[in-house]
């Protein structure tokens, strides 16, 4: 499995979250990285946990004010970026447009959809995952494995059917190895989640639960 930690615009440490990832990553062998706000990627990067940007922007070196430039995360530390998340929805010409941009920059891309249509939509843009979201449950308590196990087996099978190369993850809710167990089982490869850790009060030790079964 591959954790992915989207620290959001949370008022935590980003520092001190990368810094737990790196350790638990190493304890366990599991893949786990950060994607904290593009200002952190430096910070978060010189700690030498793998490190995401959480979207770049569908544009080239020229007059873009206010973009997030997929080679200026690259250069900051990223090796991969989150696109389309529910919080920051593009456009299909816009999504298309930033994995070229993340391509040109040697990016991983992880793109996100409300449900199986739209994961099997996006699949076929040749991601390297799908991560698929509920948004009524991001944030929430429940995880997505055990609320609404459905749509990730179905968001499976919708992927797969277009791409058996692109990976399916899951996310909202998720926040301990329990979750993160139930979601394998549905088939994903990966998570993807934020308050489980961004709000832990210990995020090491939430990241060590995440972990405890794999
Ligand atoms: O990017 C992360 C997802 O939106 C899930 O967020 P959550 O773990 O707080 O539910």
């Amino acid at each position: 499995m591959f954790i992915l930690v989207n620290l959001k615009a949370y008022p935590c440490d980003p520092v001190e979250v990368a810094s737990a990832a790196r350790d638990v990553a190493e304890d366990s062998g599991v893949r786990i990285a950060v994607a904290p706000q593009a200002a952190h990627l430096s910070r978060v990067a010189e700690t030498d946990v793998e490190t995401w940007a959480q979207h770049v922007s569908p544009v080239e070196y020229g007059s873009h004010t206010g973009s997030t430039l997929a080679e200026a995360a690259a250069e900051a530390g990223a090796t991969g970026t989150l696109l389309n998340h529910s919080e920051n929805r593009l456009k299909l010409a816009d999504i298309d447009g930033s994995m070229q941009a993340a391509e040109r920059a040697d990016l991983e891309t992880i793109v996100c959809a409300n449900n199986p249509e739209q994961s099997g939509a996006v699949a076929a843009l040749g991601p390297d995952a799908v991560a698929v979201e509920p948004p009524e449950l991001i944030g929430g308590d429940v995880s997505v494995s055990s609320a609404d196990p459905d749509i990730v087996r179905d968001a499976v099978d919708a992927v797969t059917a277009v791409d058996d190369s692109v990976d399916l993850f899951c996310g909202a809710g998720v926040s301990t190895g329990d979750d993160v167990t139930a979601a394998a089982d549905l088939g994903a490869k990966g998570i993807l989640l934020a308050s489980g850790v961004a709000k832990a009060d210990d995020p090491r030790a939430a990241l060590e639960d995440l972990v405890s079964n794999l």
